[in-house]
């Protein structure tokens, strides 16, 4: 009830914030349809006054009967095509606010947290239900104002009347069990439904499409799909039919009351002892007494949906929150002078057992170069991971200059950092700012992006566009579409657009590009990190090419969970093991096939 309240109290401060008029204007739905609902008692004023021919209460009831029913109809319209608008606004307001936090949490780790997961995509599936448990709000509002005018009237014809009121109570008891039954069903149903949904989506992804095609896995998701999408319907379909079953027992009682009680009026009239226009009233409220009776339950069952909803935004928020204050609030340094030590760090990811790393220890001075070389899944981009701050060392520490990363503010960190990383984004902008985001204050600088796409070796590529820089990319835009390799060119153009990053991430940034193209940018951007080296820029490479690592000042060859072995190329291969093993295979992968 609590967690109900605190998301009604939600929605009602979203509203208000995005539209003060229309939220207080709100209350002029309910009092329309109590005015309207009024027309009973004017229609039985005026039955009275026929049959006792009362010409004054003839008039009365037939100028309340107009001016209740002409004026409570036009409150009641118009105030719900407002409500319909704040609806909108408020779902507007929650998408916005979603996707805000979501893109904003400091860390990965919330990915691996499978309470966040299933929640986020409860959020997801009723994300719709936001504007829509606005609406339910103010509809349950209205319907509560409603039902309470047919009780007074009610209670007016005779209090006995009340006996109608005990007959909804099995409605809220009901309606809460029905509710228990729902949000089983939908926590048991979270899991099937992300998977049906994963599943889905793989059928428009152009990445998987290829492969899709090739191994005939078509069908196979299908399958799937359909076996998914039908483990996440089986328990709510099963929690429907149950509170389908409810529901009609329970009306049936209802109504066999609504009927008991129309029989007693009736007796009552027939005796003398009411007026006749209790009949009419009798019959009129006989007709929505049910509906305002049973409305409210309903409506406030129904809003109990949609409040667990927006108690998950709420839930979001807390989970941000929370993660902020776990958060470090130091500033990031303006320059590294020392440089940064893994200091006995161990990791695993959060939900998982296996250690990705086990006691590493390692220090990258200021103004180096870092390769990282090993074994697919030797944890290269998960020091990366670490070092962007993404996720946090299960044990251990990362000191920046002495500091422990995790008391950085994580923003502040990342605002001096820069990376190519090898699942990179497709931003489907124009050219120009798809490696302009790289630097947000310098977007639409022509020249920073113009050194920016010449340093990832991009600038043919960008003159030959149709537009050049101002060309929108992106097939679903009717933009030109790119290969892999030019789509990675731009976006280590973008990685190179900010002007003093402190560590940038080069995580296999041209694996889709040939070798020549690799090497000819790698010695402009050796070129253009000396000038980094002054405020110690620290460069962390992740390649299997050889020949790229080749020139980092320290190699590192992560295997086992550890550090195997740590040192500059030539120290490397003299020790003559894992480095020089590596390099000798690749190298002789060069050498032509001998001729049989
Ligand atoms: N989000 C994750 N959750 C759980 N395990 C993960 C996650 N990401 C990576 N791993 C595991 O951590 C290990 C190291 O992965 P990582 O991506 O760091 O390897 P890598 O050396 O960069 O590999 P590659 O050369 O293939 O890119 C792998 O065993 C991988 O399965």
């Amino acid at each position: 009830m609590a967690e109900h309240l605190r998301a009604v109290a939600l929605l009602v401060t979203t509203a208000w914030r995005v539209d003060r008029w229309r939220t207080a204007a709100a209350v002029l739905e309910p009092l329309g349809n109590v005015l309207a609902l009024l027309a009973g008692l004017w229609l039985a004023v005026l039955t009275t006054g026929v049959v006792q021919q009362d010409t004054s209460s003839v008039v009365v009831g037939v100028v309340g009967l107009v001016a209740g029913v002409v004026l409570g109809w036009q409150l009641d319209l118009a105030g719900s095509q407002w409500r319909l608008v704040l609806s909108e606004k408020v779902a507007h307001a929650f998408d916005v606010e979603i996707a805000t936090i979501c893109a904003t949490l400091p860390g990965l780790d919330h990915h691996e947290n499978p309470e966040y997961r299933d929640k986020l995509e409860l959020l997801r599936q009723g994300q719709g239900m936001l504007g829509r448990s606005l609406n339910a709000l103010a509809m349950a509002v209205k319907s509560v104002c409603g039902a309470l005018t047919v009780l007074v009237l009610l209670v007016g014809v005779h209090p006995g009347m009340v006996a109608l009121v005990l007959l909804a109570l099995p409605a809220v008891l009901t309606g809460g069990i029905q509710q228990r039954w729902h949000r089983r069903a939908e926590e048991e149903s979270a899991e099937p439904g992300r998977l049906a949904a994963h599943l889905r989506s793989l059928a428009y992804d152009r990445d998987a499409g290829m492969e899709i095609r090739v191994f005939g896995l078509a069908d196979e998701i299908g399958r799937r799909c359909g076996r998914a999408w039908s483990d996440h319907r089986r328990p709510l379909h099963r929690a429907e039919r149950r509170a389908g079953l409810l529901a009609a027992a329970r009306d049936l009682g209802y109504a066999a009351g609504v009927v008991a009680a129309v029989a007693f009026v009736l007796w009552r009239v027939l005796g003398g002892h009411a007026p006749a226009g209790d009949v009419v009233l009798v019959i009129y409220l006989s007709q929505q007494v049910q509906t305002a009776l049973l409305w409210p339950v309903l409506s406030i069952s129904g809003l109990g949906q949609t409040l667990r909803t927006a108690g998950r935004v709420r839930w979001l928020r807390d989970y941000a929150a929370a993660a902020a204050v776990r958060s470090g609030g130091l500033p990031a340094p303006e320059r590294l002078t020392g440089g940064i030590v893994f200091d006995d760090v161990s990791f695993r990811y959060p939900g998982s057992d296996s250690w990705v790393l086990r006691h590493v220890s390692l220090t990258i001075p200021a103004g180096s170069v870092l390769a990282l070389v090993g074994e697919n899944g030797a944890g290269k981009t998960t020091v990366v991971k670490l070092l962007a701050g993404m996720y946090r060392p299960t044990e251990g520490r990362i000191l920046v200059d002495g500091v422990d990363l995790a008391d950085l503010d994580p923003t502040s960190w990342r605002r001096r950092l820069s990376a190519a990383f090898q699942d990179f984004a497709r931003f489907e902008f124009t050219a120009g700012r798809t490696v302009g985001v790289g630097d947000l204050p310098h977007l639409d600088d022509d020249r920073e992006v113009a050194r920016a796409v010449d340093r990832a070796g991009a600038t043919d590529l960008v003159r030959a566009l149709p537009r050049g820089a101002a060309t929108q990319l992106g097939a679903s835009w009717d933009g030109v579409d790119l290969s892999t390799g030019q789509w990675q060119k731009l976006a280590l153009g973008r990685a190179l657009m900010r002007a003093e990053p402190l560590v940038l991430f080069l995580d296999e940034p041209t694996a889709s590009l040939d070798a020549a193209t690799e090497h000819g940018l790698f010695e402009r951007y050796a070129a253009a990190t000396s000038a980094g080296a002054a405020r110690g820029l620290v460069t962390v490479l992740v390649s299997h090419r050889f020949s790229t690592v080749r020139a980092a000042d320290q190699i590192v060859v992560l295997g086992d969970q550890r550090v195997l072995e740590c040192g500059g190329h030539d120290e490397l291969m003299a020790a003559g093991d894992h480095y020089a093993a590596m390099y000798a295979t690749q190298a002789d992968s060069y050498q032509p096939a001998p001729r049989p």
